[in-house]
């Protein structure tokens, strides 16, 4: 698999306290600039502590040592949250390998939780109204896992918010865009991936097919060995995605591609893990809140014509069609 030459942001100088509006412009450009031809980019010096990053990527390998039937007391009845093992399952026609266990805020946590004006105790109050897609409870496998991934959730937010701030700067959009951009929701997942054996991917086996995220941005925190995971490039060629320690990996999302009316790229991506080791990666996926209507910021209504024409959704159907077709296609 060829590797692809991803753009590396360095926010080192970023997050100083004596950075130049000169410097500042310049790292949002790049920023903007990666958004713009490849959707994928790595991020470095991001201000996230190291040591953290490694105790996330090692409570997943923990978790995802456990036999199959203690990780499976985590599933929720949720298509959002707990624990899913989807060995042997098939997804859009392949046979898929890969497990998570997700974990977002509670239901009344989001701005969106409650549908406006809705008796709360009634359940379709509940936005979405897809059934149980939020479900109400985090599984946490054990207290420590659970006090590393909240010290994480609160640094990924800090990092979130710096970096959809440099973007609405690049963009250049008004105060109601940016205020828009930055309500958002994070939730947290980790993936766990037994490595295919050689005839299985001969077979055109992966772990985990070809899709686009669905919210606005993904930091990926990846094991840094194997390349596995791959990126399609503007010709639809699958290129390799190198990890480099230390460097979360992110992807602009399809609910950012709407925002901007199609300038930014919510790149394909897929797993295919083909190492000795099983491979672990936490994903922070930051979304709109789930009533909120997605559609091109006002700065970007005239851009493209094919994203305005599609009838206005809000995130919560959005993601919920894009879900609801994956898991659909899950049996065989
Ligand atoms: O494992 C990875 O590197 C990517 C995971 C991913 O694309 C996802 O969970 O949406
Ligand atoms: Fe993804």
């Amino acid at each position: 698999m060829t590797v692809i030459s991803l753009p590396i942001i360095d926010l080192h100088t970023y997050l100083g306290a004596k950075t130049s509006l000169k410097q500042k412009g310049e790292t949002e450009r790049a920023i903007d600039e990666a958004c713009r031809h490849f959707g994928t980019f790595y991020l470095v010096n991001h201000g996230v502590p190291q040591e953290l990053c490694d105790k996330v990527l090692a409570c997943g390998h923990q978790f995802f040592r456990l036999p199959l039937e203690r990780k499976c007391r985590h599933k929720v009845a949720s298509m959002m949250r707990g624990y899913s093992h989807a060995s042997n399952a098939f997804v859009k026609g392949h046979e898929v390998r890969f497990e998570y266990i997700a974990f977002r805020p509670p239901v009344n946590c989001y701005s969106n939780g409650m549908a406006p004006d809705m008796d709360s105790t009634r359940p379709e109050a509940r936005l979405p109204t897809y059934p149980d897609a939020l479900g109400e409870q985090n599984s946490w496998p054990n207290d420590e896992f659970r006090v590393v991934a909240d010290q994480y959730l609160h640094y990924m937010q800090q990092l979130n918010s710096r970096l959809t701030d440099a973007i609405a700067t690049s963009l250049g959009v008004g105060d109601l865009s940016r205020a828009r951009m930055q309500d958002t929701v994070l939730s947290l997942t980790f993936n766990g991936y037994q490595a295919l054996t050689e005839e299985e991917a001969e077979k055109g086996g992966i772990n985990l097919p070809a899709h686009t995220d669905t919210g606005c941005i993904t930091f990926l925190n990846q094991d840094s060995e194997a390349v596995s995971l791959h990126i399609q490039n503007r010709n639809g060629e699958w290129r390799g995605v190198r990890p480099v320690p230390g460097a979360f990996v992110v992807n602009i999302g399809s609910a950012f591609k709407q925002w901007t009316g199609g300038q930014y790229v919510d790149t394909v991506h897929r797993v295919v893990h083909r190492s000795a080791k099983p491979r672990v990666a936490v994903g922070v996926f930051v979304g709109p809140p789930f009533d909120a209507i997605v559609e091109p910021l006002p700065e970007f209504a005239a851009v493209d014509t094919s994203l305005t024409r599609s009838p206005p959704r809000t995130y919560g159907q959005f993601l919920l069609e894009q879900m609801g077709e994956y898991f659909a296609s899950q049996e065989r």
